[in-house]
C-alpha cells in the first residue's frame, strides 16, 4: 500500500510538473491553423513562437491575429474596453514570428505542428527537432487525418509524442481532440489534456485512429452532401440503405427514450 501511494505521489508529482513546465509554445506553420493556436496560446499567458517556412506567410498571419484578437477582446471585455486593451497587448507581446524552425524550439515546452498535410514532409520535420528540442519538450501534430504513430516514428520521443487536433476557427471553437498513441506516457498525455484547459479548450481523448472523432464523423457526412448535390436532391432512393431505420433507434423510440423531452435518451437527464 505504501509502494503504491509512493507511486500515486510521484506520478502526480511528475505530471503536474510536465503540465506546470509549458510555458514556452513553438507552433510550426502559421496559416489558417497554426495563427490560430498561436494566438490562443499567447491569449492564454504562454510564451509563443509561431514558425513557417515562408515569410511572407508569418507576417501576414501576425496581422490575422492582430484582427482576430480585437475580436476575442470585444466580445470577452465589453464592459471594460481598457481591460480588453491590455488584454490585447499583452497576448502580442508574448508573441514572436521566426522562419528558423530549428532555433525556435530549442527553449521550447511543447512544439505543435500545424504545417502541409503531408507524411513525408511532418516526418522530416519532427526528425530534424527532434536532435535539438530539450529532452523534457513535448511534440505534438495537429493533423487532420494522418496516423500520428506514423508522424512520431520520425522521433526518438514517442513517450511524449501525441496529436493535439484543433477545429477552425481556433479561437472560437471550444473542442480540444488529444490523440494517445501506445507510446504516449500518461504523464505527456495528462500535461496535454492541462495545457488544452489553460488553452481553454474542452478536451477529449482519442485513439489513434482515421478521423479520430469528429472527423470521423464529419466526412462522411460531408461528403454525402457533395453526393446528394451530385444526384440531385429532388430524387428519391427508398433502396438506399443510409436512410434504413437503425435497429437500435426504432427499439429506444419503442422503449420511450426520446432523449431530452422523455429525461432518457442515449443519456439520463434532471428534468428542473
Ligand atoms: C480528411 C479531410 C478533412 C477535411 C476537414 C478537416 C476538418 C478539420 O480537421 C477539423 C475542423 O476544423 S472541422 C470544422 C469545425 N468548425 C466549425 O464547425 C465552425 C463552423 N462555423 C461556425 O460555427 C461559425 O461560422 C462561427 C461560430 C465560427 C462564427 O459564427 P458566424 O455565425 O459565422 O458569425 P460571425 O459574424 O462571423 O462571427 C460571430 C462572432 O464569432 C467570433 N468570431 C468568429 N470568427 C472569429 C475569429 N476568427 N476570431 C475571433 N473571433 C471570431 C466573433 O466574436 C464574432 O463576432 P464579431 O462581432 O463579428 O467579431
Ligand atoms: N484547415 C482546417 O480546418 C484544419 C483543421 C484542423 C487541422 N488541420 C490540420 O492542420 C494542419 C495545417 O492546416 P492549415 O489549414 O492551417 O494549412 P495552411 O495551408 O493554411 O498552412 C500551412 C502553413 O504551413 C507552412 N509550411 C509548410 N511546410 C512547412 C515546413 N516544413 N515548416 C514550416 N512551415 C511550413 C506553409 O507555408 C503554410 O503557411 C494540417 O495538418 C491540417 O490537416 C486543418
Amino acid at each position: 500500500m505504501a509502494f503504491c501511494n509512493t507511486l500515486i505521489v510521484r506520478t502526480f508529482t511528475q505530471t503536474a510538473a510536465m503540465a506546470a513546465a509549458i510555458k514556452n509554445v513553438t507552433v510550426i506553420g502559421s496559416g489558417l491553423m497554426g495563427a490560430g493556436i498561436a494566438q490562443v496560446a499567447a491569449q492564454t499567458g504562454h510564451h509563443v513562437t509561431m514558425v513557417d517556412i515562408d515569410e511572407v506567410a508569418v507576417g501576414k498571419a501576425k496581422d490575422r491575429i492582430g484582427a482576430s484578437i480585437q475580436r476575442v477582446a470585444k466580445k470577452k471585455f465589453a464592459q471594460d474596453p481598457e481591460a480588453g486593451q491590455k488584454f490585447i497587448s499583452s497576448a502580442l507581446e508574448k508573441l514572436q514570428i521566426s522562419t528558423d524552425a530549428i532555433s525556435s524550439v530549442k527553449s521550447a515546452d511543447l512544439v505543435v505542428e500545424a504545417i502541409v498535410e503531408n507524411l513525408d514532409v511532418k516526418k522530416k520535420l519532427f526528425a530534424q527537432l527532434d536532435e535539438v528540442a530539450p529532452s523534457h519538450a513535448i511534440f505534438a501534430s495537429n493533423t487532420s487525418s494522418l496516423p500520428i504513430g506514423k508522424i512520431a516514428a520520425a522521433t526518438n520521443r514517442k513517450d511524449r509524442f501525441g496529436g493535439l487536433h484543433f477545429f477552425n476557427p481556433v479561437p472560437v471553437m471550444k473542442l480540444l481532440e488529444v490523440v494517445r498513441i501506445p507510446e504516449t506516457s500518461q504523464g505527456t498525455y495528462e500535461a496535454m489534456c492541462d495545457w488544452g484547459k489553460a488553452m481553454g479548450k474542452v478536451t477529449v481523448e482519442c485513439k489513434d485512429t482515421p478521423g479520430f472523432i469528429v472527423n470521423r464523423l464529419l466526412v462522411p457526412y460531408m461528403f454525402e452532401a457533395v453526393r446528394m448535390l451530385d444526384r440531385g436532391w429532388h430524387a428519391e432512393y427508398p433502396e438506399n440503405t443510409l436512410f434504413e431505420p437503425c435497429e437500435l433507434l426504432t427499439n429506444m423510440v419503442a422503449e420511450g427514450k426520446h432523449g431530452v423531452k422523455s429525461g432518457k435518451g442515449f443519456y439520463e437527464y434532471n428534468k428542473k
